[in-house]
């Protein structure tokens, strides 16, 4: 069953936690919280507080996407906060053995994250130590960017690795996720999407956005 994780960063934060509840309706499975600290990418985005006003509001988990430089430095208030997950990049941690096993002692799960012009072989040998890998279909930094083409062929490669090592492990893609691209990139093997703009800049609204998603997920999974 594929999962959709709404990005908030595309969200009305004057109305943030009926945003979220409006994708809940919808068949949301986790809230997808990308957290920028202007110096990994180039942009600022939020911090634990989101978490701690959204965790009364769902029941989904929270997951959070640490686009940072030092991911350790922020576990413990999104911890108090309420976060269920934390997705941290090879780029910045790219011996992060200690790092994955901190996150499981403090009873949270463990994602792995590369940007698109990462080298995919160096995830390989951690796919083994992690609950999740992101492949990133897009640059971080941003949301509403195009889904980069070439990232099917990583996804298709991640899934194989993911088959042979660890398969329980879950395969996100989060960048440019549309009803145009999540076809491709589930057929390609991806299980969790992620999607900002495609969900809360959606015409027919949050709530039917997430639930077309999730079909079209469903029809193309291999
Ligand atoms: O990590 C991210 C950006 O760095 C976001 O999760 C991603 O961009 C989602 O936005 P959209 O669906 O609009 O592309
Ligand atoms: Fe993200």
């Amino acid at each position: 069953m594929p999962a959709i994780a709404p990005s908030i960063l595309a969200a009305d934060f004057s109305q943030l936690g009926e945003q979220v509840k409006l994708t809940e309706a919808g068949g949301a499975n986790r809230v997808h919280v990308d957290v920028m600290d202007g110096h990994f990418v180039p942009n600022l985005s939020m911090g634990s507080i989101v978490c701690k006003g959204l965790r009364p509001v769902t029941k989904m988990p929270l997951e959070v996407h640490l686009m940072v430089e030092a991911p350790a430095k922020f576990l413990d208030d999104f911890v108090k906060s309420g976060a269920d997950s934390f997705i941290f990049h090879l780029e910045v941690e790219p011996e992060p053995t200690e790092m994955i096993q901190h996150i499981r002692s403090l009873g949270k799960k463990v994602g792995l994250a590369v940007n698109p012009n990462f080298a995919i072989e160096k995830l390989k040998r951690y796919i083994p130590e992690i609950d999740l890998a992101l492949c990133m279909t897009v640059f971080p930094g941003f949301g509403g960017q195009k889904y980069i083409p070439e990232s099917t062929a990583r996804i298709r490669q991640i899934r194989q690795w993911i088959r042979e090592l660890n398969p329980a492990c879950e395969l996100e893609v989060d960048g440019g996720i549309d009803a145009r691209t999540i076809g491709e990139a589930s057929a390609a093997g991806a299980n969790v999407f992620v999607a900002g703009t495609a969900i809360f800049g959606a015409k027919e609204g949050a709530t039917a956005a997430t639930k077309h998603l999730h079909d079209l997920a469903a029809a193309a999974a291999t």
